[in-house]
């Protein structure tokens, strides 16, 4: 078992859309897990297209830097399809600013205090499996690679050094100028920019930034050439092979079956592989297949980084089973965890809904139970009034009202009676009070005269105390109720007797009595039937009612006793007559009239009595005493009589304010009845108002009334009954509205806070727009400015070109020139030749004649007319040797002519 320190991440950028009407395949569960098409894909990272620039190189590639400056190689590849952001995310572009640039930046404040680090830069481009040096201005010059014994990777010759963070960013914009204007085609061609950390000349770690081919080559066989594709093709396959090889085995790792692995073998390599893929998609509809290939791609690499990254790595085939098993399993939870997520979105949608639907229905139910009450109320109304048309027609009576009103009516007016009544008996009752009260103190007065008379008093008292409970005794009994209703009558009377009384007691001086008497029985001129009660002797000519109850009763007895003497003159006659005009109960007849009649009549039929009085009171002084002393007598047990009523009253009074406090109550009871009734009778003249109004005459205890009453009694129960109903549907209604309240409160919160959270996004999606627009018109500004650097390049291009045609020209000629002059050097040396040959020739012949070869011979050899003599073999040899060895002497000779001989 072997461990590694290996780091291979695989992070996933989503590029934004720019149009919101576009649809979306990607779906992003987690921050790092995508869902597309029924499937999920894990990765280290996932990369919203809110993400910036900023958060993706603190999070993925900022942790490097130290690896790197560590001494480990670390490999950036950007993969994904053409315009997915793979150069926007590595700034390998003109004028984008990526990872590289932010990574300039750090990596020369870090770098910055140790002098001993020297950075060097490289840019290189993989076209058609050709590896072009893109900082060089020539173009298909291949660079010098070599690979050491350490499997470490040479780049002779195009590393450039650069000093500053800015100085590194203006040779990588150099080197993306170059790629642009060399004719490559940029979609299908590898680049990959390396910054090559240097200690003492010797290279510490290398930080490749590799821009991929456009993923979606591995399946354009058709499209592009053959060789293209197959480049490309080889490039990312052999990747994901070796990356795919590398977790099982460290060893025969095919680096070289692409130009881009080989180049990369000593950073792909090995146990302490540092690689991040950043696979870039763009999540629009229209790409979903390349998406979806992407995603494959990246994950393939994904399951081997977090194979890789855990620790521990086996190689043996069952562990190999379990990682596979593992990985499965992953991916399996992520896509139950992506599905479960979509399920309760859809379950929320679901529950909210129902919801909707549960309080539309609950809102139409009660719509329609509400039509329905108006309905029935309409209805009921209408039948009413259909009923009290049909009851008027069918007798062809002239209805006045309803029976039912007209009873409430017939109440009311009873109670108004009731009402009138008790406030007449109390106002009565109120006024015998106050005089009551006045008499009260009256006998008060009458009382102190009387204290100095006990025997009248006692008399009086016995002889009137049973006559006052005679008279109180049945009021008690039997007519209590009639009590009230005579107190008026009672108390006059007792007014009347007292007035009498008071007369009396004021003729107990001799003289006055005898005035008063003789005035009295002198002016027969005197209307008694006038003034029967003002006449201050009424009382003795004509004894009250209860004078002659005391008379009649015991009288003999009564006089001894008190030694008065008896009042006999009165015939039995007027005794009867006056018993049966004034009796006991004759008070207490209904008739309140009796009262007074009985006594002005008694009082009538008195007159001859006292006329005879009066006659006899002029005879006799004795007979006058007697009578003034019966008077006396009478008047002193009228006192006591009175004094008895007073204590009846008394109790009466006691008993009238019992009565008093019962009658108020039921008074008040009345009243409420009444107000009640009143409210009944208006609502029902109102009612009878709306229906036409007809007079009606109304036979009490007819048919017509009692089918009415029966009819009314229906009416009324039915209307309780729907009045109960609709009192309970109301209570109903209300708790439903109750619930309905809260459960749209409830939604309506709900529904606040989908619509906020919605808005929110809506707000950032707009300022992402509104940052696309701008990097947009940057971008299209850019464009313009490079199109104008270009058009510049093409002019001076073509400048260069018209020079270099008059160059080639001028080299044409000059070499045309060159060609006759070669010619004629040609032409020259064949006839040099030709003249070595006759030469040789001659020479030869010469040699072979023996001949001397001096200055004439030679001449005549130049000449043509040289005739070779015979000579030694030697000489001959000798001479042919030389002119071989050197025909120019020969000429040299010629043009100089110095020599004499060869
Ligand atoms: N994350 C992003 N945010 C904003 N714009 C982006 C993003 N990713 C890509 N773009 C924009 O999308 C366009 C295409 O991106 P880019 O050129 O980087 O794609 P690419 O994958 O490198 O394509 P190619 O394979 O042709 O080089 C560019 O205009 C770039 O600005």
């Amino acid at each position: 078992m072997t461990t590694t320190t290996a780091f291979v991440k695989v992070v996933l950028r989503i590029k934004p859309t720019l149009t919101d009407d576009k649809k979306e395949c990607l779906k992003v569960i987690e921050n790092n897990i995508v869902y597309l098409e029924n499937k999920s894909f894990q990765f280290d990272h996932v990369y919203s297209p809110r993400v910036t620039q900023q958060d993706v190189y603190k999070l993925s590639i900022a942790p490097l830097l130290g690896f790197f400056i560590e001494g480990k190689n670390i490999t950036v590849l950007a993969y994904g399809q053409t315009g997915s952001g793979k150069t926007y995310n590595l700034g390998t572009g003109i004028d984008n600013q990526g990872m590289i640039h932010q990574f300039s930046y750090s990596l020369f404040n870090a770098v910055e205090k140790d002098d001993k680090f020297q950075i060097f830069v490289s840019y290189l481009q993989l076209y058609n499996e050709d590896i072009d040096d893109v900082l060089s201005e020539k173009n298909n010059i291949e660079p010098n690679i070599r690979e050491n014994d350490q499997g470490n990777v040479y780049w002779a010759g195009i590393q450039e050094r650069v000093y500053t963070a800015q100085e590194l960013i203006e040779v990588l914009k150099r080197g993306s100028l170059n790629r642009l204007k060399r004719k490559t085609d940029l979609n299908n061609s590898h680049a990959i920019f390396s910054v090559i950390l240097k200690r003492q000349e010797e290279i510490v770690s290398k930080f490749h930034f590799v821009d991929l081919a456009g993923s979606e080559n591995l399946k354009r066989t058709s499209i592009l050439g053959e060789k293209e594709t197959l480049s490309v093709n080889s490039g990312l396959l052999a990747l994901g092979n070796i990356i795919s090889t590398l977790k099982t085995s460290h060893q025969n790792i095919p680096y070289k079956d692409s130009k881009l692995t080989s180049l990369l073998q000593d950073s792909l390599g090995g146990e302490n592989i540092h690689m991040l893929m950043l696979a870039c998609v763009n999540p629009l509809e229209s790409n979903h297949s390349e998406t979806m290939n992407t995603l494959k791609y990246a994950n393939r690499i994904a399951r081997f980084s977090s194979h890789n990254n855990s620790a521990p790595t086996k190689t043996d085939h069952s562990q190999d089973e379990e990682s596979n098993e593992i990985d499965y399993l992953r991916t399996q939870i992520s896509r139950l965890k992506m599905q479960v997520s979509l399920l309760s979105d859809i379950q929320s949608n679901r529950d909210l809904e129902d919801q909707v639907r549960v309080l539309k229905e609950e809102m139409g139910s009660i719509r329609s139970y509400v039509h329905n009450l108006n309905d029935e109320l309409i209805k009921t109304k209408s039948e009413k009034d259909t009923l009290m048309i049909t009851s008027q027609l069918d007798d062809n009576e002239v209805i006045e009202s309803h029976p039912v009103i007209q009873r409430y009516t017939e109440q009311v007016e009873h109670l108004k009676l009731q009402v009138a009544e008790t406030q007449m008996q109390l106002q009565a009752a109120n006024h015998a009070l106050s005089q009551r009260k006045t008499f009260s103190s009256s006998l008060l007065d009458i009382r102190k005269s009387i204290s100095t008379k006990p025997v009248r008093r006692s008399f009086v008292k016995r002889k009137y105390s049973s006559k006052a409970r005679a008279i109180y005794s049945p009021i008690h009994k039997t007519k209590k109720s009639q009590l009230t209703n005579n107190v008026d009558e009672f108390i006059d009377l007792l007014q009347k007797e007292f007035e009498k009384s008071t007369d009396t007691l004021l003729l107990d001086d001799e003289e006055n009595l005898e005035l008063s008497f003789e005035n009295f029985s002198f002016s027969p001129s005197v209307n008694q039937q006038d003034k029967p009660i003002t006449s201050p002797l009424s009382p003795y000519t004509s004894p009250s009612p209860l004078h002659e109850y005391a008379l009649v009763d015991d009288e003999e007895d009564r006089l001894e006793a008190l030694n008065v003497p008896t009042w006999s003159n009165e015939s039995k006659e007027n005794q009867v007559t006056k018993r049966t005009s004034i009796s006991v109960d004759s008070m207490w007849d209904d008739t309140d009239s009796s009262i007074t009649t009985s006594y002005f009549n008694s009082s009538t039929t008195d007159t001859p009595i006292v006329t005879t009085a009066s006659t006899s009171c002029s005879k006799s002084d004795r007979k006058q005493n007697k009578k003034l002393l019966k008077m006396l007598h009478q008047a002193q047990a009228d006192v006591l009589v009175k004094q008895e009523l007073v204590d009846q009253l008394e109790k009466t009074e006691d008993l009238y304010t019992q009565m008093r406090s019962t009658y108020e109550g039921k008074l008040n009871e009345l009243k409420q009845h009444l107000l009640e009734l009143q409210k009944q009778r208006d609502t029902a003249f109102k009612r009878k108002s709306k229906s036409p109004s007809i007079e009606q005459q109304r036979r009490p205890g007819s048919v017509l009334q009692l089918r009415e009453n029966k009819q009314a009694e229906e009416l009324r129960s039915e209307y309780e009954t729907k009045l109960k109903h609709l009192i309970a549907e109301n209570h109903e209604l209300r708790q439903k509205n109750t619930q309905l309240t809260q459960t749209s409160r409830t939604a309506r919160v709900k529904n606040d806070s989908i619509i906020r959270q919605l808005q929110a996004d809506m707000e950032s999606l707009a300022a992402q727009k509104k940052q696309l627009n701008k990097s947009l018109k940057v971008e299209t500004d850019h464009a313009r400015e490079a199109s104008i650097v270009y058009e510049r390049e093409i002019q001076q291009l073509k400048r260069r070109e018209t020079a270099a045609l008059d160059a080639k020209t001028k080299l044409e000629e000059a070499y045309e020139a060159q060609c006759q002059m070669v010619k004629k050097r040609s032409e020259e040396t064949a006839a040099a030749n030709a003249q070595i040959r006759q030469l040789t020739n001659i020479l030869r012949k010469a040699a072979q004649a023996g001949t001397f070869l001096n200055e004439a011979n030679l001449e005549k050899i130049l000449n043509g007319t040289f005739a070779p003599a015979k000579t030694t073999v030697a000489a001959k040899r000798r001479s042919t040797v030389g002119a071989a060895a050197n025909p120019g002497v020969i000429n040299l000779r010629k043009t100089t002519a110095s020599p004499s001989f060869i």
